[in-house]
């Protein structure tokens, strides 16, 4: 972790809300990039990163709260607890919500997750999200009056994700809030390296273990698809070898290496992601894809 400055600004911006509300659409285009970019979690969250933007002299780290949302089973306890924990580990809440679906009174979900913010005490702001689907300006005041009464906002803020209207006000307001702190991750690493790439490199690094010296840098792996579903991650993996004899050796007797593979970089991209992984890896014999530029371009080398 690097030192700064005196007056560096750092931490944690826990987003929240019901499903579908616009989360990753405003996290995306604050950190300014498709994918959310993780590295090495730090010790002070167990929530997922979505995206670490970086600004003069401030880092906000901006996370997932899971299961920020009305339970219906009878889990609702302990997951209410789970997300207050999370919620009290951040420095800052950002509560979203959908203006259009609020038109009509804010609904009970959006109610019960500010509830959980005000008894968190963190400090907190309301981004009420998707204005531009409202056909008329004023349709949003009676919103801001109702969400003003939730909880005891920093600030609320009218915002469009999509369109971009507000945003800037917005990060301004987080990073007021944002305590004196370190910069948790190196700047270049946060904004040049996807988490695909991370990932590749994980699950690399295992096959190589594992492997030993049996199969030497013909080994190439490639993500082909990272999915979410709630708190799990199914990520799907290609590990390139050159030549079929190599392709055995990964595979190993009845699938035994390739698991053992599998097994070790899962633990691994667990600790990482910090959600439950579920990892498909294939072995592919592609001849010659050291030589390949398209090949290796797509694999970031
Ligand atoms: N019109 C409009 N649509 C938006 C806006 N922000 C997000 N959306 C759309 O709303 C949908 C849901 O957005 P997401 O960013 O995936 O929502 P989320 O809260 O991250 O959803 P979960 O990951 O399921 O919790 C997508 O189709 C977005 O394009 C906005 O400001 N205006």
């Amino acid at each position: 972790m690097a030192r700064e400055g005196e007056g560096f600004r750092s931490g944690f911006v826990a987003v929240v809300g019901r499903p579908n509300v616009g989360k990753s659409t405003l996290v995306n285009r604050l950190v300014g990039q498709k994918i959310s970019i993780i590295s090495s979690r730090p010790q002070t969250t167990r929530s997922p990163i979505r995206g670490v933007r970086n600004g003069p002299g401030y880092q906000a780290v901006f996370v997932d709260t899971p299961g920020s949302q009305k339970p219906r089973d009878t889990l609702r306890a302990r997951m209410q607890e789970r997300v207050l924990d999370s919620l009290s580990e951040s420095d800052v809440v950002l509560f979203m919500l959908d203006a259009s679906q609020a038109k009509g009174g804010v609904g009970r979900g959006d109610r019960f997750v500010a509830d959980l913010v005000a008894r968190s005490r963190t400090p907190a702001i309301a981004a009420i999200n998707k204005v531009d689907l409202l056909p008329r300006r004023d349709d949003a005041l009676p919103i801001v009056d109702e969400v003003r009464g939730l909880a005891d906002w920093e600030d609320v803020f009218l915002i469009s994700a999509t369109a971009g209207t507000n945003i800037e006000p917005l990060m301004d307001a987080v990073v007021r809030l944002l305590p004196q702190g370190p910069r948790y991750f190196p700047e270049g690493v946060v904004t040049d390296y996807p988490e695909t790439l991370i990932l590749a490199e994980y699950i690399r690094e295992k096959a190589l273990e594992v492997l030993r010296e049996e199969v030497p840098h013909a080994v190439a792996v490639e993500i082909d698809e990272v999915e979410r579903k709630g708190d799990l991650t199914v990520i799907y993996a290609i590990i390139h070898v050159e030549r079929p004899s190599q392709r055995m050796i990964v595979l190993g007797k009845g699938g035994r290496t390739i698991k053992r593979i599998g097994t070790e970089a899962r633990r691994d991209v667990e600790r990482l992601l910090g959600t439950r992984i579920y990892l498909d890896l294939k072995v592919k014999v592609s001849p010659g894809w050291r030589s390949n530029r398209g090949f290796l371009e797509r694999l970031g080398l």
